[in-house]
């Protein structure tokens, strides 16, 4: 069965194009949700955060403080490269078990950091949702109620989207120029010709 990945900068809409997908029957695997269950749920894995970050990576309840960890990690490339390599190959491993376990004629894993890790490797095609960075940065202000600032940190730690757009196989323009609808229905087409 084929893993289609679905990638794109912060803000680009890769949740929203994944969600066009799971509506037309698809599997879909969010590696960002992935990695946070695991975060708090895999014990080895808390243990080596804490060790790492100090026991205030976690609230007394065991969930992750979110904004601790953020404020060390995109403001620290090390921190965030630390962070990554306790993280990912642990969410890489629970995506491969997800694949296994799914019956569909093929299955869709959205990655933020496709190409910033080895998820790449793991999928059989990309598909990067593109959206101009202004429109990037004014949605994620408006969904997370959060400054130009913090959304610009991020961004930062993302690879270029130039660099994206030559590595991916397919492209979602979600621009609000194209319609994304009609640009995710002709993929699913051609991914069930495949498949
Ligand atoms: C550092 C954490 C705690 C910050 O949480 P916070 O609620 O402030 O931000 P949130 O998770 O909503 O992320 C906002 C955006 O930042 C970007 N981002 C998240 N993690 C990373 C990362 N490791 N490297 C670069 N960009 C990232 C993504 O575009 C994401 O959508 C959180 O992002 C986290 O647990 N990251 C590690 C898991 C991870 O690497 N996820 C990314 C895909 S696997
Ligand atoms: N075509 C669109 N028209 C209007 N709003 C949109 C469109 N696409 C996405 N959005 C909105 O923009 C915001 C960002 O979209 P989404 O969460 O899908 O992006 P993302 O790439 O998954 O972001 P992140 O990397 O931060 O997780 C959301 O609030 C979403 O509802």
């Amino acid at each position: 069965m084929r893993i289609i990945g679905i990638t794109g900068g912060i803000g680009s809409g890769k949740t929203t194009v994944a969600k066009l997908f799971a509506l037309l029957g698809i599997p879909v695997y969010s590696a960002d949700d992935a990695a946070k269950e695991i975060m708090v749920k895999d014990p080895l894995l808390v243990q080596q955060i804490k060790d790492h970050f100090g026991r205030e990576a976690y609230f007394d309840d065991g969930t992750l403080n979110r904004s601790f960890l953020s404020n060390i990690v995109f403001n620290d490339k090390d921190q965030l490269a630390a962070l990554n390599e306790l993280v990912h190959p642990a969410t890489i491993r629970d995506s491969e078990e997800w694949a296994r376990r799914q019956q569909a004629p093929y299955v869709i894993k959205e990655a933020a950091l496709m190409f910033e890790t080895e998820s790449f490797h793991h999928v059989d095609k990309v598909i990067m949702v593109y959206a101009p960075q202004a429109l990037r940065i004014h949605r994620v202000m408006q969904r997370d109620g959060v400054d130009r600032n913090a959304v610009l940190a991020r961004m930062h730690k993302q690879i270029d989207e130039k660099i994206k757009l030559k590595l991916a196989d397919y492209v979602v323009y979600n621009d609000e120029q194209q319609m994304v609808i009609p640009q995710v229905l002709s993929l699913h087409k051609q991914f069930l010709a495949f498949s």
